[in-house]
């Protein structure tokens, strides 16, 4: 069995190794090198570099281009680019400012993987002839094979915590774990940043890719006013207990447990509590408004054992991940007539529609990753969720 769990020697075994540019994927290119398989580097140019939407130091600016290029030379493996603009810009870019209007705080970063990165180049993988396809992911995977499938695999959180990007891949299909090999799972990005050195890589001392590759600066509404400029429509900005206390210029410019940037001066600290899309209205409240119990998913994708739905039903206890810097806290799993939903033993604040809500066997490093679901709605506790209820029923002035 060679590294990457293929019975067969590393020479024979062909590997398409995604790569941004970045310092993480080289080293998995050098790894995978060093390491006699037969190696091929691809990467994805996503958005227009000249554009607006460019940030320096990006996952795939042209400076990223020519840097997996130049790594690729060292390393002596064959490197292509292939333009994926009008895919990235068709199933990431516009459904991301499509779900900012609706009020929601979308996850670009998941629908990335789901279509141009595991679906689009994992495509391309299996037609150049690959036995499997290899990013610089911080996940592991292991081999779990079951009676009519040798070839199953299993997802677990990375060794480092502080690296640990699961919660961006829950929606990975078992089909597409099967085929995806992330070779530092097992590895800090200390060691990775050294290896780099020892491999000369152009990249070693590269800083880190931030947030999303295509919003600069952190300017989201910029890309949302771009792509729907009817989404910045002015509305009320609105207390739980029915005050309305300001005007704003769009709810794409809040998120769910902003504080900073209301612009309304009531003496009291107050933080987004809801974004009403239909009635444009940015509802705001005090920190413990924000105190969710409950949330309820969506689009769930389910991994480990197959028995974890009907489980479900009976309430699974696990661990739950509601936003990408936190570690998993103890949770309780339903499935019944109102859908799938988990109850958080530890309330989260600010918990936006259109996250994540990622399930896991365990709180440390050492959890397999159960799957999860986009997050649907919310419950807080209770006195904020009846305020917040009744003031949702009220008409809105025209
Ligand atoms: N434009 C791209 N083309 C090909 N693969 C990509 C591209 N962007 C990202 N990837 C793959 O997805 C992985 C995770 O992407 P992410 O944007 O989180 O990068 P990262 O954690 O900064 O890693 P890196 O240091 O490799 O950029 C990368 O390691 C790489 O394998």
């Amino acid at each position: 069995m060679n590294t990457l769990d293929f019975d067969k020697k590393p020479e024979d075994t062909r590997v398409v190794v995604a790569m941004s540019g970045g310092v993480d994927s080289s080293v998995v290119a050098g790894l995978l090198k060093q390491q006699g398989y037969d190696v091929l580097g691809i990467t994805l140019q996503l958005y227009d570099h000249g554009a607006a939407v460019h940030r320096a130091g990006s996952c795939c600016a042209g400076q990223d281009i020519d840097d997996a290029r130049r790594v690729c030379e060292t390393l002596g493996i064959p490197h292509y680019v292939l333009d994926y603009e009008k895919r990235f810009r068709e199933t990431v870019i516009n459904p991301f400012a499509e779900a900012y209007a609706m009020g929601e705080t979308p996850v670009p970063c998941v629908a990335c993987n789901q279509t141009v990165k595991f679906a689009d180049l994992l495509a391309t993988a299996q037609e150049l002839g690959a036995d499997a396809l290899a990013t610089g992911h911080y996940i592991r995977s292991s081999a779990n094979p079951t009676a009519d499938n040798p070839n199953r695999r299993a997802l677990y959180r990375p060794i480092d915590s502080d690296r640990d990007q699961s919660w961006f891949l829950f929606a990975t299909t078992q089909e597409q774990i099967d085929y995806l090999r992330f070779p530092l799972g097992g590895m800090s990005k200390a060691q990775v940043r050294e290896l780099a050195e020892e491999m000369g890589l152009v990249v070693a001392k590269k800083a880190d890719s931030q947030d999303i590759c295509f919003v600069p600066a952190g300017k989201y509404a910029d890309i949302i006013n771009k792509v729907k400029p009817n989404a910045a429509l002015a509305g009320d900005i609105v207390h739980m207990d029915g005050r309305v206390l300001g005007r704003h210029e769009g709810i794409v410019h809040y998120t769910i447990g902003q504080r900073k940037g209301l612009g309304v001066a009531t003496g009291e600290p107050l933080y987004v509590v809801y974004l009403d899309a239909r009635s444009r209205r940015v509802i705001v409240g005090p920190k413990e408004a924000l105190d969710t119990h409950r949330v309820y998913l969506r689009d769930m994708n389910w991994l480990g054992d197959s028995s974890l739905e009907s489980d479900a039903r009976e309430g699974f206890a696990c661990f739950a991940k509601v936003r990408s810097t936190r570690p998993p806290t103890p949770a309780t799993l339903h499935v019944d007539e109102r859908g799938v939903y988990v109850d958080l033993s530890i309330g989260e604040a600010g918990v936006a529609p259109g996250q994540a809500c990622v399930l896991y066997s365990a709180p440390g490093a050492d959890a397999r990753v159960y799957g999860g679901g986009f997050i649907e709605r919310s419950e807080r506790a209770e006195e904020a969720e009846a305020s917040l209820k009744q003031l949702l029923a009220q008409p809105v002035a025209a």
